[in-house]
């Protein structure tokens, strides 16, 4: 059991500070994945965790079995690099040959789990072909199954649904999803945000290096979006000041004669706001509406690159006074 935690780690490259005070903790068997836009940071806190360079501040506890450890350790881990690095000369039979007897599997059973993945992702007829002439979705598939052969305990995956299509980005989702119930841990960085709501326990959202959120998608949707929205379908006709004068409702937003989009005040509960809307119509319709981690995303990066300027601007107008 491999428990990880980052504590106010920091990384620079010259003048960019490619990430900022990020602290977090993840737990065995858990999904974890950093979300963000390009240049937030991702890779460069994944490069620091499997070690490949070290944060210039703060630091990176990891503890097996409740035994600290310095690194992790090479063989328990499995690790997608953004930069893939396998053979193109070598068919894909020789590169996961190579890769799997480097983990320690034995060469006989090495030639059943190649086939067993390989006829998984659709990659059997491409077995004795060079990677170089494989699509680059393809060689994905194959680098990805470098890293699962050796049945890791620890999954890290820089984008790994980068380059796949719709079909084997759910057969990846559901390898990885098969992966955690079998007790391994994962750690993602993805911009496909309909397949993290669908598989991530935890996320930590970045933006030029700084925490914009973090937790689990409810966790997330209650720091980023208070507010209780919901879809309201009436059976006659009403005007929208009739139902925003209603005690329970903060606002009101009219989608067609009959259907509304309603806010729920701070400090009234839905029990008051659904006695209240059958006291003044007949309800056709009602359910909660909860923003996508897709909305979530885009409006608090917005929203944070908002207050990066305004502080930037605020800087640089002290700087000048
Ligand atoms: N080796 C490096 N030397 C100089 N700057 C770097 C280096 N690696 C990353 N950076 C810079 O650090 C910042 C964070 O980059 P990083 O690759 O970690 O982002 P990312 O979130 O993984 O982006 P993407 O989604 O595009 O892969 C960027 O401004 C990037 O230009």
């Amino acid at each position: 059991m491999l428990h990880i935690e980052a504590r106010q780690i920091s990384k620079s490259y010259g003048e960019v500070a490619a990430v900022q005070a990020i602290s977090f903790t993840i737990e065995p068997g858990q999904i974890f994945a950093l979300l963000g836009p390009n240049g937030a940071g991702k890779s460069s806190l994944i490069r620091m965790l499997v070690g490949l360079t070290r944060p210039d501040d703060g630091e990176i506890l990891l503890r097996q079995q409740d035994q600290p450890l310095s690194q992790l350790p090479q063989r328990s881990y499995g690790y997608l690099p953004e930069d893939r690095g396998l053979y193109p000369d070598r068919t894909v039979r020789q590169n996961l040959s190579y890769i799997g007897q480097l983990r320690g599997i034995d060469k006989t059973a090495l030639v059943g789990q190649i086939e067993q993945w390989c006829r998984r992702l659709d990659l059997l007829d491409k077995l004795d072909d060079n990677l170089s002439k494989l699509s680059k979705g393809n060689q994905q598939k194959v680098q990805l199954i470098s890293c699962v052969l050796h049945k890791p305990a620890l999954l890290i995956l820089d984008e790994p649904f980068s380059g796949l299509d719709p079909v084997n980005q759910e057969k990846v989702l559901v390898i990885l999803n098969e992966l955690r119930t079998e007790g391994t841990t994962v750690l993602l960085s993805a911009h496909q945000m309909a397949l993290v709501e669908r598989l991530a326990d935890k996320m930590l959202l970045l933006n030029k290096g700084q925490q914009v959120a973090q937790g689990s998608l409810a966790e997330i949707r209650q720091q980023l979006a208070p507010e209780k929205w919901f879809a309201v379908g009436l059976a006659q006709q009403l005007h929208c000041s009739e139902l925003q004068a209603l005690g329970s409702v903060s606002e009101v937003e009219q989608m067609t004669a009959t259907e509304f989009k309603i806010c729920l005040a701070p400090d009234a509960s839905v029990s008051q706001l659904l006695q209240q809307l059958t006291a003044v119509a007949e309800l056709s319709d009602f359910s909660r509406i909860e923003p996508g981690l897709h909305q979530l995303y885009l409006a608090a990066v917005g929203q944070h690159d908002v207050l990066l300027q305004s502080s930037a601007q605020g800087n640089s107008k002290g700087a000048a006074a």
